[in-house]
């Protein structure tokens, strides 16, 4: 399987040049040359198995011949082992039609370690193999970097360095992140938003010598693997409430877009998908732009759903180069004008293609809080504010459906942000035994303003020091 980048001006690459190299060159994201697609009867063959061999199954349809599936499922069983549930991402009914995909009992207790423990597998894999180290950066709105420095933590081969925005995450996030003293891990809270934070490290990734000197590496769903790692769970789901046979529709609380995306993915793959919806919280650019095309940039907004607090959702990029006939140089010039501009041009055919399949929703704090309410009234569910957000979209889209069923992706544990969770229902979730002392635990990180150059030295401290150079 060959990659090739959105804006058509990188090196194609296979998969284990993308997993090492994050963002294309060009500063496109990769995409598979073609997509794969599973047959009926291979989906149905997938049902009932455990979730690490759905994994390995799908994810050796983008790796090709140098990650064959038994070695993927060697490092799927390893991704998986600790977490804690036996069904890995279990489906609990919500309402006749709805049903909650929790993917958040992996060790960060959000969605993020479902990919982020089989990448770090492939990191160690991948490097041990070639003799190689990587310096990641990354950017967090609060989940992905503890999920990513769990995932590495304690590595020879890997240093980490993860952007968080200062002040904008729950206290929980942060602690997941900063109370981590490994010697190859390292946070810096930027003063500014996540989007700041995201266009730091994508600046870090094209700025060639940079990049090189520190063999620069991505966590983010820039990196293809990322997106490669998050699809399993929707066929697993999907397969579960009677897939290939029977379609169903999945509902994703949206950031950057990458959670939706791999549903995308999967749905090309083959998988009866038929609708996919998006919950927005007041950053809500991807809702405005399915409502009306228009995909215009605001200021970052805080919210109840901080890991939702972004307006330019990477992902984005590569659902509008299948908007757009994969035709690499629109893509590109789209994208320079949105930058430029803050308002992205998408012709009026694309716009309405997208509309045909997707469906977006604005959720408020207040709609939050009341929806977290009603379903530990009524349903007995402790949600957190992104999965009641995902479930509020996905119920506002009930009455348009014709009875298929709504898988909603449940993205954190409600213990994640036990402030929203105790406005709305009064009581406060406890963190599991494990992070009972999160709280007394000694923090490291640095402040540091919005300037390049003062991150990309930050950088460079941290490697050299770890690698004695
Ligand atoms: C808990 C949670 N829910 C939802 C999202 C949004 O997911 P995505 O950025 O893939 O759209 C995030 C951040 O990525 C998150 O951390
Ligand atoms: N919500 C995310 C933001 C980064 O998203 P990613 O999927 O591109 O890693 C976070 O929690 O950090």
């Amino acid at each position: 399987m060959r990659y090739v980048s959105t804006r058509g001006q990188a090196p194609a690459r296979d998969f284990e040049g993308v997993l090492l190299a994050g963002l294309a060159e060009d500063g496109g994201l990769f995409m598979p040359e073609t997509w794969p697609e599973l047959s009926a009867a291979e989906w149905r063959a997938l049902r009932g198995r455990p979730y690490a061999e759905v994994a390995a199954h799908l994810m050796a349809r983008f790796t090709g011949e140098s990650l064959p599936e038994a070695k993927l499922l060697e490092l799927a069983n390893r991704a998986y082992a600790g977490f804690g549930s036996a069904a890995t991402a279990p489906l609990v009914q919500l309402e006749p039609q709805l049903f909650a995909l929790e993917l958040f009992h992996g060790p960060t207790l959000a969605f993020k370690d479902m990919a982020m423990q089989m990448l770090g597998q492939l990191f160690d894999h991948v490097l041990a193999r070639r003799g190689e180290r990587v310096t990641i950066v990354g950017a967090t709105s609060g989940d992905t970097g503890s999920a990513a420095i769990e995932a590495c933590r304690d590595r020879a081969a890997i240093d980490v360095l993860i952007l968080h925005p200062e002040g904008r995450t729950s206290e929980v996030q942060r602690r997941q992140m900063t109370t981590v003293l490994s010697p190859n891990i390292h946070n810096i809270a930027v003063q500014g938003s996540f989007d700041d934070c995201q266009d730091l490290v994508k600046a870090m990734f094209t700025d060639a010598p940079f990049r090189q000197e520190m063999q620069l590496s991505a966590v983010n769903s820039i990196n293809w693997a990322r997106i490669a790692a998050q699809v399993p769970y929707y066929a697993y789901a999907a397969l579960a409430l009677g897939a290939p046979d029977r379609p169903v529709a999945v509902a994703v609380p949206t950031g950057n877009f990458g959670n939706v995306l791999a549903a995308w993915v999967a749905r090309r793959m083959g998988l009866p998908i038929e609708r996919l919806i998006i919950g927005a919280n007041r950053n809500d650019i991807l809702a405005r732009f399915l409502s009306g095309n228009d995909m215009s940039m605001q200021e970052v907004a805080p919210s109840l759903s901080p890991s939702m607090d972004i307006q330019v959702s990477s992902n984005f990029e590569r659902l509008l180069f299948e908007l757009l006939g994969r035709d690499a140089q629109a893509t590109a010039s789209t994208m320079q004008r949105f930058r430029a501009e803050g308002r992205m041009p998408v012709p009026d055919a694309a716009w309405k293609q997208a509309t045909r399949l997707i469906q977006g929703f604005t959720v408020s704090d207040e709609a939050t809080l009341e929806e977290i309410r009603r379903l530990h009234r009524d349903c007995g569910y402790l949600a957190d504010p992104h999965t009641a957000i995902g479930i509020a979209a996905g119920r506002a889209h009930l009455p348009d459906d014709k009875g298929i069923p709504v898988i909603v992706a449940a993205t954190a544990h409600p213990a994640k942000f036990p402030d929203a969770v105790e406005k709305a229902t009064g009581f406060r979730p406890p963190l599991p035994p494990r992070m009972a002392d999160l709280y007394d635990r000694e923090e490291r990180f640095a402040v540091l303003p919005n300037d390049l150059g003062q991150i990309e030295a930050a950088v460079r401290g941290h490697v050299r020091r770890n690698t004695g150079a």
